[in-house]
């Protein structure tokens, strides 16, 4: 709670701002209209949109309006807490960063400003392995605090090996497994552009880092900018992957690791079967499958299912304090915050995500108080009621 509470009183006491503050909106749909002035064509084409008509985004966000909290009235909630604690990793409250790559194309300080912002706020750090910033680099812009890493698993096991022991030799505790993105989806966006950040020169330095990665390039990087993006482009797509290598990774990764992009039922129950740990009920924030379902849509289920074997994390459409809230009143354990957080680093740098992280904590904080908890381990599914249609 430390870091959390110390700026909550002083700098956003009862959700007003007291001292100094950047100039930003407070509400991160507004913000979502602030970063878009500022973002080149290209990086808002990538950042903003998801897969095909961008149905599957849509109800993500949507999905959250079907559940409303149902506020308790004289319920001591003078001493709150949201500080909490998952797969041994303490945090100043059930939020994550979630792995976001090539955040270079929001800001040029990209992950630094946002692990270090992580770390200002007290919440944990997900390296995402498509980031334009390295393992070691990241490692030490978090300093102290919690170091995940996200692993795309690469089609060549040496190089995976080398991401795994340059991970974990730089602090990083929890594996993240993204699942979901084997084949990156159909974002016509981007394909009308002819723009992938990682396929030119920029914004895979996680790959340009690592020893065997430049063994894989024929020419050199300086030669030619474009052999990177051709390398990274014949070891990044992965859909030969299936649950049994689930063991090669386990062999490999001493902590505790977390499969990424679970909706199905039957999916969490085979990651318990499998010796995972935990699970992100995710659907990459729409940006894999159109026409999916939606994220929150699949989590009470699941949570039900495999709660009790797994930490449940969640992830796509969280947008404010409220849908945190109503996330883990469903069953998670902790949310991860997606493109969120990048709105603020194209805002205002490493000063602009902790702006959103301390507005995001805030109105967790004030929702549950106003609402009869003094923390969120009171939530439960009676904490809420469907919408009536
Ligand atoms: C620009 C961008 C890049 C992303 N890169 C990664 C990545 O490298 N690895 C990963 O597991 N997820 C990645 N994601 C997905 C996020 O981790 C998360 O699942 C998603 O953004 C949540 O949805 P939301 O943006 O609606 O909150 C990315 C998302 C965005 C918007
Ligand atoms: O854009 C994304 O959502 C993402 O996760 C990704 C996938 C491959 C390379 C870079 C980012």
């Amino acid at each position: 709670m430390a870091h959390f509470g110390d700026h909550q009183s002083s700098i956003y006491f009862n959700g007003m701002f007291l001292g100094q503050t950047p100039d930003l909106p407070t509400d991160l749909t507004s913000l979502e209209e602030r970063a878009a002035e500022v973002l080149s064509p290209e990086a808002l084409g990538y950042i903003v949109p998801s897969a095909g008509g961008g149905a599957t985004a849509r109800a993500n966000v949507a999905a959250f309006d079907r559940w409303r909290i149902v506020p308790r009235m004289l319920r001591d909630h003078a001493v709150r807490d949201l500080a909490t604690e998952v797969l041994g990793t303490s945090m100043a409250a059930p939020v994550l960063l979630g792995p976001v790559g090539v955040q270079t194309l929001a800001h040029p300080e990209g992950e630094l400003a946002s692990a270090r912002a992580a770390a200002a706020v007290g919440l944990p750090y997900v390296h995402s392995t498509q980031a334009s910033h390295s393992i070691e680099e990241v490692a030490a812009a978090v300093g102290d605090g919690p170091r995940w890493y996200q692993l795309y698993w690469p089609t060549d096991p040496e190089l995976c090996e080398s991401f795994l022991s340059r991970a974990a030799f730089a602090g990083y505790t929890h594996l993240v497994v993204t699942l979901d993105t084997t084949l990156l989806g159909w974002r016509p966006r981007d394909l009308d552009r002819g723009y992938l950040p990682f396929l030119q020169a920029v914004g895979i330095a996680n790959y340009t880092s690592d020893p065997v990665f430049l063994r894989r390039l024929e020419k050199s990087v300086e030669e030619d900018p474009g052999a990177a993006g051709i390398a990274f482009a014949s070891v990044f797509p992965n859909p030969g992957l299936d649950w049994s290598q689930l063991a090669w990774l386990r062999e490999r990764w001493d902590g505790p690791i977390l499969l990424k992009g679970i909706q199905h039922v039957d999916d969490a129950r085979l990651a318990a079967e499998h010796g995972m740990d935990g699970i992100v009920v995710s659907n990459h924030g729409g940006r894999q499958v159109d026409g999916a379902v939606a994220s929150l849509d699949q989590l009470p289920a699941i949570a039900e299912a495999v709660g009790d074997r797994l930490a449940v994390l969640f992830d796509s459409g969280i947008r404010s304090g409220p849908d945190v809230v109503k996330a883990l009143a469903l069953g998670a354990d902790a949310v991860l915050l997606g493109r969120p957080f990048l709105y603020g680093l194209a805002l205002a740098g490493q000063v602009g995500v902790e702006h959103v992280l301390r507005c995001l904590l805030a109105e967790v904080d004030l929702t549950l108080g106003n609402a009869g908890y003094a923390s969120h381990r009171e939530l439960s599914r009676d904490s809420l009621a469907p919408t009536p249609r």
